[in-house]
């Protein structure tokens, strides 16, 4: 059982709040807030009650261009909360400590990306977790932890599961939210139709093999890299391009785990009936038939043909679940794919989306209307296995009671 904003006594309470802001980055800025609005409820409702709010998140993963400082993250929840919002460049030294201890009731400060530091971008059980540099440093100056990063609570990293484990824990309102929903899509209407693109090849394996056993899913239509894969494991040739990218990208292996799903359940899993690539700059759509493509032309989002097989799908469906992009949405010539076959999903009694990027395509592409469209891209897939989010055990398994430091 999982406690939530209801059950904490808020006012005058020291409140180390897990978001999960993990945003497109652009030149060092923000490219997109949507993830700092969804945790707007949860925390203007803290800081309403008299909490003293200090927010913990990740950005990017070392290495990558997006590995930056939340120094931006602050200003614009200073501005979605209309309030000033502190930020420090560090997360559990002394300065980050004395930051946290001088907040007053209704005050927020924005700690440093928590994966600055190498064990916040390592795995551990919560035990272990708990005895981390992150850990130690926070636990004596917060009463309280919150939990609202439902879309890293796939993750059992230091902040998501070793806080929980020392220190009373609670579900904030997007977790909340998000557990409901995607904790019990068996109650959703049937025929359920899962869609699975973007390029999360093994977790979308894992997904399809999962709600196919469990006759979950009455058909599973593939897109984006995961249709390659797909495919290629049909014995279709996508050309060098295609080829090189999956084995570039790590998902070589992943192509006789979806022949092994073709064999099993071939009859409810449906594949793309053409790719479109760049031909003279521009798009250009193939049969499979007439695969492979040309020298260096790679298949970058699903063709008209795709889209009416999967819109005839769709029409018999009542739910229907999709994560990932159907194509490369961020090049124009490659949007129509995302934007037609989620605009048809729309269409269905209930339509559940997962996915930041697929998220983000969303809005980019103008396509709104869906019963529910999660922050979660890896913890939605994960979720609707059926299996277990480290964080969120580590919530269920968090002491309750908070003691109120002055
Ligand atoms: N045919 C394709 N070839 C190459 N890349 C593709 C193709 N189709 C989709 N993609 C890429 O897949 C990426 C998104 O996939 P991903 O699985 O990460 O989506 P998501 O689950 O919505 O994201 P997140 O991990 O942020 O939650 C996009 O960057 C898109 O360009
Ligand atoms: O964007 C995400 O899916 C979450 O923020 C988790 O990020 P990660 O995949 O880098 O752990």
């Amino acid at each position: 059982m999982i406690e939530t904003l209801d059950d904490l006594a808020v006012d005058g309470t020291t409140i180390g709040v897990r978001v999960d802001i993990n945003s497109p980055i652009d030149d060092g800025t923000l490219a997109d807030d949507a993830r700092l609005r969804a945790h707007v409820d949860t925390l203007s409702e803290l800081l309403e009650r008299g909490g003293r709010v200090a927010v913990l998140a990740h950005q990017g993963r070392p290495g990558g261009d997006d590995f930056v400082c939340l120094e931006p993250h602050a200003d614009r929840l200073s501005e979605l909360l209309d309030q000033p919002v502190e930020y420090v460049d560090s997360t559990f030294t002394s300065a980050a400590r004395t930051a946290v201890e001088e907040l007053t009731n209704g005050d927020c400060v924005v700690l440093e990306n928590t994966r600055f530091y190498s064990e916040e971008y390592m795995e551990f059980e919560p035990e272990r977790a708990a005895r981390t540099h992150l850990v130690e440093g926070l636990e004596p100056v917060l009463d309280a932890y919150v939990n609202d990063a439902f879309a890293a609570a796939h993750r059992s990293q230091p902040s998501l599961v070793g806080l929980p484990t020392v220190l009373p824990g609670y579900a904030g309102r997007v977790m909340e939210s998000e557990l409901d929903i995607l904790g019990s899509i068996e109650a959703t209407p049937e025929p359920r139709v899962y869609v699975l693109g973007g390029a999360k090849v093994s977790d979308s394996i894992d997904v399809a093999w999962s709600v196919l056993e469990k006759g979950l899913a009455d058909h599973v239509l593939t897109a984006g890299v995961v249709g390659n894969v797909f495919l290629i494991a049909d014995g279709v040739d996508l050309g060098d391009a295609s080829s090189d990218f999956i084995y570039d990208q790590g998902y070589w292996d992943e192509i006789d785990r979806a022949a092994d799903l073709l064999d099993a359940y071939g009859d409810r899993i449906a594949l793309p009936r053409d790719v479109a690539v760049a031909r003279d700059g521009s798009r250009h759509e193939l049969g499979v038939n007439a695969l492979p493509p040309g020298d260096g032309e790679s298949a970058m989002d699903i063709g008209e043909s795709t889209l009416d097989y999967y819109r005839r799908i769709l029409t018999d469906a009542e739910t229907v679940i999709l994560n990932g992009p159907a194509g490369v949405f961020e090049d124009d010539r490659f949007q129509n794919g995302t934007k037609q076959l989620y605009g048809a999903a729309t269409e269905t009694t209930t339509s559940i989306v997962g996915g930041g990027d697929t998220a983000s395509a969303l809005r980019k592409l103008g396509v709104t209307g869906f019963s529910h469209v999660s922050t979660g891209g890896g913890a939605a897939l994960r979720m609707l296995t059926a299996e277990s989010l480290p964080a969120v055990t580590a919530l269920e398994n968090a002491p309750q009671q908070p003691a109120t430091h002055d």
